[in-house]
């Protein structure tokens, strides 16, 4: 196969704020790969290094150390310390292989399957109106952002104003301490709206949220502690059984990740990296089928975030095209 590969970069409509930082851009590559009768597979490598996986540099050095006609022994090989690398290569191969047009052509998902992103704070208020208006039903609030009594008061307005039948998620990106945590897990209790709360705690305080768990009634998530399919697995044996949120994008090989969700009964979020259209429709055709993982389908997807974005290039299905756009971006 010949492997070619081109840089993007993608603002954000707003910078996207967390508790690890402010985020204005999301920078990738593009994968593709041709096999000798000419038929082509494309695949995105799309790095979150503060959620655990390599840097765009390391991925772009790993596209550089490649052969230009590689085999799959050569994806194979590429080191567990690029997850976004093993799932960008692995799944351009897989969809060339397994170039199955039912799989392709995949009614994309519906909002009313898709958590949509709030901002953190005050914004969230309103954000939250038309996107119910366009069929969201589940919300998903930043927290551990700004001041902790800011931040509570927005969310106490923000859930006085959804329908009783929204669904909310906080997630804190591991940005809490203990006690700042159980004071989030006291005030979602008195609100059933909140569908669970999201690595409240860093992911080296795994036995404390273990604890967390068993002391509030809220549901916790875990999403930085599960980056990659090594952390999911050290976590299932360390006794997680809540919910686990899965950025397939950053996890590393796909055909580990399947496994691993067919042989467990894991609660799955499948989660969006800010990834196009290119991963994130591989991760529906191969990934989230039911077949594939012990997911809720009550489960929203955490995929509503198309309006974090102004540019519906890389929303479309065709990578071909997409691929077309970014001829000034070749890694060589
Ligand atoms: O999971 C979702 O509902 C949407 C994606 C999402 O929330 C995130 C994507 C990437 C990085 C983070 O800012 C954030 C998260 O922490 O889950
Ligand atoms: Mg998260």
């Amino acid at each position: 196969m010949r492997a070619e590969f081109r840089e993007y970069r993608r603002a954000f409509r707003r910078p996207l704020m967390t508790a690890h930082g402010v985020w204005s851009e999301r920078r990738g590559i593009l994968v593709k790969l041709t096999d000798a009768a000419g038929r082509t597979g494309y695949g995105e490598i799309a790095p979150l290094p503060w959620f655990g996986s390599e840097t765009l540099e390391a991925a772009i050095a790993l596209c550089q150390s490649l052969p230009e006609f590689l085999d799959l022994a050569d994806i194979r090989a590429i080191a567990p310390t690029l997850p976004a690398g093993q799932f960008g290569l692995e799944s351009a191969w897989d969809s060339l292989m397994q170039h199955d047009p039912r799989k392709s052509d995949l009614p994309d998902w519906e909002p009313p399957h898709l958590s949509a992103l709030l901002p953190a704070g005050e914004g969230a208020i309103s954000a939250w109106k038309p996107l119910w208006d366009r069929g969201h039903r589940t919300f998903k609030q930043k927290i551990g952002v700004g001041e902790l009594a800011a931040e509570q008061a927005a969310f106490a307005e923000l859930v006085g104003q959804l329908p009783p039948r929204a669904r909310l998620r906080l997630d804190a990106n591991g940005g809490l301490d203990w006690d700042t945590a159980c004071r989030w897990l006291e005030q979602c209790a008195v609100h059933p709206q909140v569908e669970f709360l999201e690595q409240p705690l860093a992911p080296s305080q795994f036995d404390a949220m273990l604890k967390l768990a068993e002391r509030f009634p809220t549901s916790l998530a875990l999403d930085e502690s599960v980056a990659t399919l090594a952390q999911l697995r050290t976590c299932w044996q360390r006794g997680w059984r809540g919910v686990v949120v899965i950025k397939a994008a950053i996890a590393g090989f796909p055909s580990q990740l399947r496994a691993f969700c067919q042989q467990h009964p894991v609660d799955i979020v499948w989660s969006s990296a800010l990834e196009t259209a290119v991963a994130r429709r591989y991760i529906q055709a191969h990934l989230v089928q039911p077949e594939n993982s012990g997911n809720r389908p009550d489960r929203a997807l955490g995929y509503g975030v198309a309006h974090w974005f102004c540019d519906p290039a890389f929303e479309q299905d065709s990578a071909a095209a997409l691929w077309q756009t970014l001829t000034a971006s070749a890694i060589a």
